[in-house]
């Protein structure tokens, strides 16, 4: 089931799962739905990372034009809370979004350019996933505070388990909100 959200461009995909005896068979990706349904888009790189501790938190990133990047993101170990943050100019600037991504849900949550992207892992050893529609352009990573304010609202509300002790040195260096405005206009 493919199923928009309230940002617009934000998508959460439950591929089916057939079981049987031996356990399930899934179809996790095909273009030619992802592209009719979801958004006209090529992935040209796939990421994985490990987190080894319950809680730890990275994000939020982005990459800036012309390289920014949509994702499609899940949990192939473990689980983890996952956010997007919306960067496009409009009265959608700085509102947010968090799927729950399991390896057992199978859940897959659609980013497209424009919004930042974080997550933290609720078990130990989490593996995230997730393919992207831009090569990795270190000259444009960007990112925003994960605890960033805003004039407009709160920031994000991150699970009690989330560990700011875990944000690698980047991330907690990470700039305000207001500091990101106009980047995708
Ligand atoms: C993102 C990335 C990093 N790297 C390298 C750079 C560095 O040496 C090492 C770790 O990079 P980072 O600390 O940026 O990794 P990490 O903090 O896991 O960064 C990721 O966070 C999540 C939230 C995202 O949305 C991703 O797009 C990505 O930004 O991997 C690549 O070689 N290719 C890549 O595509």
């Amino acid at each position: 089931m493919i199923s928009p959200l309230s940002l617009s461009g934000l998508f959460t995909l439950d591929p089916v799962r057939h079981g049987d005896d031996r356990g399930w068979f899934s179809e996790v990706f095909r273009t030619d739905k992802f592209r009719e349904q979801v958004a006209d888009v090529t992935f040209v790189q796939e990421n994985r990372s490990l987190s080894q501790q319950a809680g730890t938190m990275r994000g939020l990133h982005f990459q800036t034009p012309p390289h920014a990047q949509g994702k499609l993101v899940s949990c192939i170990a473990g689980s983890l809370w996952d956010v997007a943050v919306d960067l496009r100019p409009g009265p959608s600037f700085g509102k947010w979004h968090a799927e729950e991504l399991s390896a057992q849900n199978g859940r897959q949550f659609w980013i497209p350019a424009g919004f930042a992207h974080g997550f933290c892992t609720r078990e130990p050893n989490t593996v995230i996933s997730y393919k992207v529609t831009a090569f990795y352009a270190p000259d444009h990573d960007a990112g925003l505070a994960w605890d960033f304010g805003h004039a407009d609202g709160a920031g994000v509300t991150w699970p009690e388990i989330a560990n700011p002790d875990t944000l690698s040195a980047k991330d907690r260096n990470q700039p305000e909100i207001e500091t990101v405005r106009g980047v995708f206009a």
